[in-house]
């Protein structure tokens, strides 16, 4: 039974939905990293929110782990390249809480508006100081977005309800998106220059850090109001400090800061100032929509390889799965096939489906493809990890998908390019379950890929399958299956044999010296 660790506080309906579905699940939250490191090595799943840092060390004593979930967006605290390297996936949550932060840029926007944290401080105080709280209207003021996405689009719908002029700042809003949520697009000078309130949206990037920072600042209009419910490192919390003292900045409101948890900050006690402590998220209903989701997400991978919202893998529904499953079997030990028989360094590997498998999800099958050829070098090689490994050494990796009725209702080819060439292995499913390779390099054969095997081309002529089965035999190696193919009669043959132990260097030195054998060599699935 597959076993999660819960390490953040979550909804106890993420636990009930472990149970439910068989796997096994713990809540330790609170533990520091070395306490971390000392308990993950149980797990295969890890369920978190923003406390957990899943480091590279941490993930070095994660030797079990298969999958983290993020109940929630960003996921700035997981080392994506670190787990993506150890073969594990990451996912997320991205839209469970889109609704909940986007209220929270509203109400803190609003809040920037009255003055409320102020007013009502000196209201309580027993101020009653009706004069010095002179508000704005949010009615006709515009509204600058720094990011169009889930969030900012929420945003936006609910600011236009408030018939508020909205612009965006976002390289990747395509202006038929910005008609559709009726923003006009702009240059972030242009927003900079217009935007009575500014709210920012986006992932913390490299091109993101400090997006507004002291020299933007200086570029916005006299009295902005700014807020923040995205990531801290997103301003630049000096010239923020700055711009209120001077008055050049109106107000800022900050759900998320630099360094987080934030017990302190220059910023703390400035007049026109308002913080959250990373509240965005923070509803009822946000945490119960991440904490369902992540759970089913993790799940579903740990019981039936389902795929969802991984950061570092395709996508693969949990109905798919299962007839992705024999497909990716098959793709794994056509990859280590031609791993195996490859001579020389491999530049291009070409994935192409043919039939029934035409019409399936190519990336996971690819992704199998490629573990199982770079797995033949490394032990560590996985579905998660390859295309990423394989990208990292420069391979050119293209998927084919042909319409084309051939001779197997369903077949995937696999073409690795070397110096030497291009050279291919095809195989099927049998019954849509057992992988069979039908095809190698050029020459039709029918074989089980499975366990120790004995790859042979030799001249096609009599008594040369006697001669070998005797080979073997004096070796006191035993035959399992025995799979023959001819380029022609009389030409070269391909013979691939299954045996109950792997041939040695000794006996295979024996195979190579019979008469007419041109290649010998072990292979292993
Ligand atoms: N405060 C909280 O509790 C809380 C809760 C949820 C999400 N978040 C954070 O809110 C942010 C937005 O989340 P989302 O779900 O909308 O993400 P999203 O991926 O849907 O949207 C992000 C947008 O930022 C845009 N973007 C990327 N680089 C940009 C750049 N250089 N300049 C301008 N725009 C750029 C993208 O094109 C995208 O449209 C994330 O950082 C997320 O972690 C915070
Ligand atoms: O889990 C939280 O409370 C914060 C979540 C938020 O930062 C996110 O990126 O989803």
């Amino acid at each position: 039974m597959p076993k999660v660790l819960i390490s953040d506080k979550m909804d106890p309906k993420a636990a009930q939905i472990f149970r439910e579905r068989g796997v096994e699940v713990d809540e330790i939250t609170g533990k520091t990293p070395e306490e971390l490191k000392a308990i993950i090595g149980q797990y295969d799943g890890l369920a978190i929110r923003s406390s957990t840092k899943v480091t590279k060390e941490i993930l070095e004593h994660a030797t079990n782990l298969k999958v983290v979930g993020r109940a929630g967006i960003g996921v700035d605290n997981v080392d994506i390249p670190a787990a993506s390297a150890k073969g594990v996936v990451v996912m997320n949550t991205p839209f469970g809480n889109s609704i909940t932060t986007a209220e929270h840029a509203i109400a803190l926007m609003f809040a920037l508006a009255r003055q409320l944290p102020e007013a009502d401080a000196s209201t309580q105080a027993g101020k009653w100081e009706k004069n010095r709280f002179m508000g704005v209207e949010l009615t006709s003021k515009t509204l600058g977005l720094i990011g169009a996405g889930n969030i900012g689009s929420i945003v936006a719908d609910r600011a236009l309800g408030l018939k508020m002029k909205v612009i965006a700042f976002d390289p990747f809003l395509t202006p038929e998106r910005a008609l559709e949520m009726g923003v006009e697009k702009v240059t972030l000078d242009e927003l900079l220059a217009r935007a009575d309130f500014i709210t920012l949206h986006t992932p913390l990037t490299d091109q993101t850090r400090n997006i507004l920072s002291a020299e933007a600042l200086a570029k916005t209009k006299k009295g902005v109001r700014i807020i923040n419910c995205a990531r801290g490192g997103l301003i630049d919390e000096e010239a923020l400090k700055a711009g209120l003292d001077s008055g050049h900045i109106g107000g800022a409101a900050l759900d998320v800061f630099k360094v987080e948890p934030a017990k302190e900050s220059p910023l703390f006690g400035t007049s026109n100032f308002i913080s959250t402590p990373h509240l965005g998220a923070s509803t009822t209903e946000a945490q119960v929509n991440v904490a369902i989701q992540v759970a089913e997400q993790l799940a579903d991978y740990l019981v039936s390889g389902g795929v969802t919202n991984a950061l570092n893998m395709p996508s693969l529904t949990a109905e798919e799965a299962p007839k992705l499953k024999p497909y990716m079997a098959l793709a794994e030990k056509l990859g280590s096939l031609v791993g195996q028989l490859a001579h020389g360094a491999v530049t291009g590997i070409a994935i192409e489906a043919e039939g029934a498998a035409a019409a399936l999800n190519l990336k996971p099958i690819t992704g199998a493809v490629l573990a199982g050829f770079m797995r033949v070098h490394s032990d560590t090689v996985n579905m998660v990890n390859a295309p990423f490994l394989a990208k990292e050494r420069g391979l050119d990796v293209r998927e084919v998908r042909h319409d084309r009725e051939g001779d197997y209702h369903t077949l995937v080819r696999v073409t690795v390019t070397t110096a030497d060439g291009e050279r291919s292995v095809a195989g099927t499913l049998f019954g849509d379950q057992a992988p069979r390779l039908v095809e190698l390099f050029g020459i039709k054969v029918e074989a089980d890929l499975a366990g120790p095997m004995l790859y042979v081309v030799n001249e096609d002529a009599p008594g040369f399958i006697g001669r070998l089965g005797t080979t073997l035999g004096e070796a006191g190696v035993n035959i399992g299956t025995f799979h023959l193919g001819r380029r022609s009669a009389g030409g070269e043959a391909v013979l691939l044999l299954s045996v109950d132990e792997a041939v040695d260097a000794d006996l295979l030195a024996q195979v190579k010296a019979l008469p007419g054998v041109k290649t010998a060599m072990g292979l292993v699935f």
